[in-house]
């Protein structure tokens, strides 16, 4: 499918940014706030290096299949990188999405994905929250921030949830 990642089955990176264009036209026609939060998982590289390639394959499948499950179904989630994910939230203030964001990394934790008939590895994400602050925002901005905030979570110890705020000095992170 020319819309979905063959390895996980969720929308491609195309796919997902055209349909949040579409998400941000209607919010913004009804005026209604959206987040974005960037899922990034931790270490990745080393599960490849240390289970092999195809493990890290099942990782990233148990990982999408729970993002989806813990998301609604008028959400958006892509795949937009080797261990990127990014979620669209349509009618969701920052407060919730970062609510969002801390149970899905807590879901994440606690995954324990299986690699094998009786190898389970633990495996951690960082997640970045940003929300729109304005009309004129595009897509790529809202998502630069997320990205920020994701990066800041890295940077602070990984497997936690960072949100870009406003006044930024103002990166926020919990947990
Ligand atoms: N198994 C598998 N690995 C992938 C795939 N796409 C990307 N990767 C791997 O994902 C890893 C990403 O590594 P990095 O970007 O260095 O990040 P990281 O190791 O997760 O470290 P941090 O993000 O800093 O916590 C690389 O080793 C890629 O080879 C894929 O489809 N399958």
């Amino acid at each position: 499918m020319a819309t979905h990642d063959p390895l996980t089955g969720v929308l491609n990176a195309r796919a997902y940014y055209a349909t949040c264009d579409q998400l941000i036209e209607l919010a913004k026609r009804q005026g209604t706030p959206y987040t974005v939060l960037f899922v990034d998982l931790d270490h990745f590289k080393s599960i490849n290096d240390t289970y092999g390639h195809a493990a890290g394959d099942l990782v990233l499948q148990a990982v999408a299949s729970a993002l989806q499950q813990g998301i609604r179904a008028s959400d958006a989630l892509g795949r937009i990188g080797g261990e990127e994910f990014s979620i669209f939230l349509p009618h969701t203030d920052l407060d919730s999405a970062s609510r969002l964001a801390e149970t899905l990394r807590q879901t994440i934790q606690n995954l324990m994905p299986a690699i094998g008939a009786e190898q389970h590895i633990r495996i951690t994400a960082s997640i970045g929250v940003a929300r729109n602050q304005h009309n004129a925002q595009t897509m790529l901005a809202i998502q630069q921030q997320a990205d920020q905030a994701m990066y800041l979570a890295k940077s602070q110890g990984r497997n936690r949830v960072s949100c870009f705020t406003e006044d930024h000095a103002g990166l926020q992170t919990a947990h």
